[in-house]
Order: C-alpha cells, then structure tokens, then sequence
C-alpha cells in the first residue's frame, strides 16, 4: 500500500516548490503572491513576509503559507512565496521510500570550481589569518560544474534524495524559469511550533566509509577530535548568544553527539527554548541567528571577510536557507548544503567545510570533495578531483 507522502512526491511536476523534513511534507504549486527582495537583512525579510500575508488575507486565502529561499549573503536577494497551491502531508516517512532507478547523467564536461589548487590556497591563507587576525573558524567553500547532455528530472533526483536520507530536510525549490536548487540538508537553522524553538546545528565532519569497522571508527575518532570538538563548540555558543536574548528558556546539552548522512558523520547538538515573544516568527528568529559559524565561521565579520577575499566564488544560495513560514510564525528553515543548482544545460553541486586552527588544505579538500558525494551519487556523476582517498 502507497504511503500518503509518496503520493506527494509522485505528484511534483517541474516549477513546483517540495520541502520535507522531519516534521512535514509540503508542495507548492505556482506563486500567488512572490517577491524578490532587495536585500536578505533581517528587517527586509520581516517586511517582505508581512507584505505577503497581508495581501494573502486581503485577498481572503484562508491559510497562506511562505515558502522561501534566502542567500548566504545579506546583500544578496531573498526569493520568497505563497504557493497558489499547498499540498501539506503529516511526518514523512520516507524511510521505506523505493529508491527508483538509479539516475544517469551524461556530460560533456565536469570543471571544479575554483580549481582544487585554489581551495587548497585559500585554507593556507586562512591557517595564516588565525595568527595575525582576530578569526576563530572560516567555512571554505567550492563548487563542481557539469555540462550535461539532457537537464537532470527533479521529480526523479528527489527520490532518490528522499530514499537515502529519509530524515533530512529534502527540497527542489525553483530559482528561475527552468533553473532550480535541489538537495538534501542535514542540518536544521531553527524549527518554531508555537512557543517551542528547536536548533540542530552540525559542525565538525568526517567522511564515513564503505567498511563497517572502518566506518565506526570514523565515528569514533569524530568523537573524541579535539579540533572538531573545538569547531562544534564555537557554532553552539554562537548560537546560544543569538537565542538566549530570544527565549525564556534554553536548553543547551553538555556535549555534542555523533549523527550520519549517507555519505558523512557529524557532530550534531539539538537545542531547545520557550520563545520570550510568542509573535516572533520562524523566519525572524532564523534571520536573527544567520548565517551561524556552522557556514560562515567566527568571529562573523572576520569570517565573511575572509569567505570574500578568499572563496572566489559567489555563493548565492547555497549556505543559505530554505524553508516555510505559516501564518502563526510556525515554520522551519534548513540550511541548503548538500545542494545542486540544476538549469538546463549544467549542474553545478556545492560543499564547504569549517576551517580552524589544526585544519590541514588536503583534510578540508577531502572533506568537500566526500560532501558532494551525495548530490553526485543521487545523480549518478562520477566524478573524483585530487581529493580521492575520501570517498572509499
Ligand atoms: C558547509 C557545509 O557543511 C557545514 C559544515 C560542516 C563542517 O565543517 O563540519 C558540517 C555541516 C555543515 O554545517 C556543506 O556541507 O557544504
């Protein structure tokens, strides 16, 4: 018997919005009401989504829902929507979900960009910032292109998603006429459900591996890593500086635990706090707390700097935020990584990884390159740069 969420899926037709996650399925059908905003400041957020609901009211929608995605930048513009169409289904349980036929993807060409060298360069500049500059951590970022020979399906991509991590937050939003961003987040901003925010911020990574031991001692080694102890640390106490001022309540756990994609382990915390403002919304606590140390580094301005002059690439909205806000300010946002921008003639897949203190140019190499994996496998890309003896 079909489980009402596959039914979703099975329904996803090209230009439509899909964001699963934990908690929720949704698909969003054309855009009754949209907006490009100016920039992705708080405020200019905060504004855009009450203009929308306000139009939504007026217009007598009985239970408006935005949906959105939100660049990594400030300066960058923020596309946010209220679908004409919402399909919403409960939990999805996708852990049974058919993984499909696996995806082919012919291509001409696939270029790293930047090339690996560059990355490799730009971790040695940042090992030397920690030094003469007040930075704590830099998130280091690159990107594969390929130029294939037929556009990649959405519908059929996203099952595949959704059948290896049945648990992330799993979207394909539009980000153009026939261009969209597709991927697989393990990583939760914030959830808000009335007064109750949830942060699962993850920071701190190994690759796992095809062998089981080899695959546990990963884990293991991730759990006891001081560098990566030190990296998860510094997202957390951000992020409880951010929320502490926002919540009655705060729960922050000791420790970190060890938690896994398909592809990597994680240190992953979850917090949880009472809203001091029950009117704030999803969308404002998320604006408030983005973009965390877990994609941009610490100090933030330092960091952003860095990502600037040494990155040499725009990120737009990968290391952004996709997600939904409804009408009560309940919603989530996901951070988008483990993300493709697919357009007709090219695919282009992104990954960064934390660099601090102790890190090494080839390790943070390896790491992006293992990250990718899953956008590359769920796609059916072969591809391997100087990083090879990541992905066992
Ligand atoms: C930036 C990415 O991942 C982020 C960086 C991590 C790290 O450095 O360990 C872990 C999870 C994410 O917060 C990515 O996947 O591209």
């Amino acid at each position: 018997m079909e489980h009402a969420p596959h039914g979703l899926l099975e329904g996803l037709k090209p230009g439509d919005a899909f964001f699963s996650s934990p908690v929720t399925t949704l698909l969003g059908r054309g855009a009754a009401h949209e907006c490009q905003t100016a920039d992705a400041r708080p405020q200019t957020l905060d504004d855009a989504a009450r203009a929308l609901f306000d139009t939504a009211k007026q217009q007598g929608h009985p239970d408006p829902i935005i949906m959105g995605l939100i660049p990594f930048d400030h300066a960058d513009s923020a596309r946010l929507f209220i679908p004409e169409e919402l399909l919403r289904e409960a939990p999805g349980t996708f852990e049974q979900y058919p993984p499909g036929v696996p995806l082919e993807t012919p291509t001409r060409t696939i270029t790293p960009e930047p090339a690996p060298g560059h990355y490799r360069q730009a971790v040695e500049r940042a090992l030397t910032l920690f030094d003469t500059t007040a930075l704590d951590k830099v998130v280091l970022a690159r990107s594969l292109r390929a130029r294939i020979e037929a556009p990649v399906d959405a519908q059929a991509l996203l099952k595949r998603l959704v059948s290896i991590n049945p648990q992330g937050y799993n979207f394909a939003l539009p980000t153009g006429e026939r261009e969209s961003l597709v991927g697989a987040s393990p990583e939760l901003l914030i959830r808000r459900e009335g007064h109750r925010v949830i942060a699962n911020p993850l920071a701190g990574s190994i690759a796992r591996h095809r062998d089981p031991a080899e695959d546990q001692r990963r884990a293991e080694s991730l759990r006891v890593s001081e560098k990566d102890l030190r990296e998860h640390a510094l997202v957390v106490e951000a992020i409880v500086a951010a929320l502490r001022p926002l919540c009655h309540t705060l729960e922050v756990p000791e420790g970190p635990e060890v938690i896994a994609t398909d592809r990597m382990w994680h240190l992953s915390t979850t917090l949880e706090g009472e809203l001091a403002d029950p009117g704030m919304t999803s969308l404002a606590v998320a604006a408030a707390l983005h973009p965390t140390p877990a994609v941009c580094g610490a100090p933030w301005q330092d960091a952003h700097q860095a990502i600037k002059a040494l990155e040499g690439f725009e990120r737009g909205y990968f290391t952004g935020l996709v997600g939904w806000c409804d009408a009560t300010g309940d919603g989530e946002w996901a951070i988008t990584i483990r993300c493709a921008e697919l357009a007709p003639d090219h695919v282009r897949v992104f990954a960064g990884a934390g660099v601090v203190p102790g890190s090494s140019p080839q390790g943070e190499l390896e790491e992006t390159a293992a990250k990718m994996r899953t956008m590359l496998d769920a796609m059916g890309l072969d591809y391997e740069d100087d990083a090879t003896n990541t992905t066992a």
